[in-house]
């Protein structure tokens, strides 16, 4: 099925908020995906010429009109960001049986806040004001609402919307086992490494301790131990890993857990942290967690080198999404990476990115060649 975009409605008053919360959420959406639209009822009127005023039919019918014009841009993909106060629940109604991917988020403000912001002057001297002479129907059931008297700041605010669309950021760890188990039941050596080990090898030399982050059917960890690294290798996948362990080797040594399990890795011990195609199958939270238990793990000095799919990979935005930027797609979770956020998240934590880069040309599969992230991190003293 065709993906369909997300109609974003941030309804209020005039003066509540909705340009200020609407555009920050936009810009940030914007940030993380190329087809995004963003429609401010006050922007929006006069494009579409002056015939529409604002008496209470006027009101609806210019409610009507852009809504359908929110379905058509959601209908061929788009997310579009809608701030109009359309106050009406026949609007409402109209948009949760016509669009199939609706949030509604209301800004409520009290009336003083209004009368004190009243930056173009309608709650003193304006008639036909909704809210003062023109009755609204208060939404009752949004997706949420955010309570807008200045107590905290825009961004604070957009950031718990955030986290509210999408609760799977925090709540549900997630867990791909059954999904890898399957997948590595049949097939498991491929003798060749990644590109991207080949490219790890030219900075590790021989020698040093190497974690391999999600090995899935080794290739990688066995490259690494052939080229003289002492290899922890590690996978969720119990199919995988013994299927490895039947090789005997002492080294790579294979271990079946969850590698974002701080337990499973010795503080200090590694020199090298090895991440491909890892992070993108875990969630937000499980990065942050994996972030600081590989800051701790690594040696001063040690480098952690990542190589992971980004926002501008085809994939994004196929199949049902579960948070910011995270997909269900073919049975498989996930979730695409922005690159300077992860760059940030590093440089919070205590690394030092030394090289950082998205683009073709780094792993290609078959007649595929997506634009991926690769970064090279250096754990800093401390
Ligand atoms: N009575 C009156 N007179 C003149 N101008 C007015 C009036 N009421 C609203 N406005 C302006 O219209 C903006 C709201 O337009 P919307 O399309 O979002 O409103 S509605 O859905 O039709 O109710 C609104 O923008 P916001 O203040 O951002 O809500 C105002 O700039
Ligand atoms: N959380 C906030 N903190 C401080 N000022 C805010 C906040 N939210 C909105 N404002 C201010 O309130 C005014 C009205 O906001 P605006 O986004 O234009 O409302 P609307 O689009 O709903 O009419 C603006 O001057 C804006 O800067």
């Amino acid at each position: 099925m065709e993906h369909k975009g997300t109609v974003y409605f941030f309804t209020g008053l005039s003066g509540a908020g909705k340009t200020t919360l609407g555009g920050l959420f936009y810009q940030r959406l914007k940030a993380t995906k190329p087809n995004v639209v963003y429609l401010d009822g006050d922007a929006i009127r006069p494009i579409f010429g002056e015939d529409s005023g604002y008496t209470q039919d006027d009101r609806l019918r210019w409610a009507g009109r852009i809504f359908r014009v929110c379905k058509m841009l959601a209908d061929q993909g788009i997310d579009v960001i809608c701030c109009s106060i359309a106050m009406f629940s026949s609007v409402r109604r109209w948009n949760r049986e016509n669009i199939s991917q609706y949030k509604e988020i209301y800004i409520r403000v009290k009336k003083e806040t209004l009368l004190a912001r009243n930056q173009k002057g309608l709650y003193t001297a304006g008639c036909n004001v909704v809210g003062v002479d023109i009755p609204f129907d208060e939404p009752q059931s949004s997706d949420l609402v955010v309570q807008n008297d200045g107590e905290q700041t825009p961004q604070e605010l957009v950031e718990q919307i955030e986290h509210i669309l999408y609760p799977n950021i925090v709540e549900n760890p997630i867990d791909n086992r059954d999904y890898w188990n399957r997948y590595y039941q049949d097939q498991i050596c491929t003798i060749e490494p990644s590109p991207f080990a080949r490219y790890v090898a030219t900075m590790t030399g021989a020698g040093g301790r190497l974690v391999d982050l999600g090995c899935g059917n080794g290739r990688d960890a066995l490259f690494f131990a052939d080229i003289g690294l002492d290899v922890v290798a590690i996978d969720l996948s119990d199919a995988a890993i013994r299927m490895l362990q039947k090789l005997e080797r002492g080294n790579p040594h294979f271990i079946c857990g969850d590698f974002i399990n701080e337990s499973v890795h010795q503080s200090k011990s590694y020199d090298y942290a090895y991440s491909r195609f890892t992070i993108h199958a875990i969630n937000s939270k499980q990065e942050q967690l994996l972030l600081r238990s590989m800051y701790r793990a690594l040696k001063p000095g040690g480098k952690f080198f990542i190589e992971v799919r980004g926002i501008h990979d085809p994939l994004y935005g196929k199949g049902q999404q579960q948070e910011r930027n995270a997909f269900f797609y073919n049975n498989h979770y996930r979730r695409f990476i922005v690159m300077d956020e992860l760059v940030a998240a590093l440089r919070k934590i205590g690394f030092r990115v030394e090289y950082a880069q998205e683009r073709t040309g780094f792993a290609p599969y078959g007649n595929d060649d997506p634009p991926v992230i690769r970064i090279v991190a250096i754990r800093q003293e401390g």
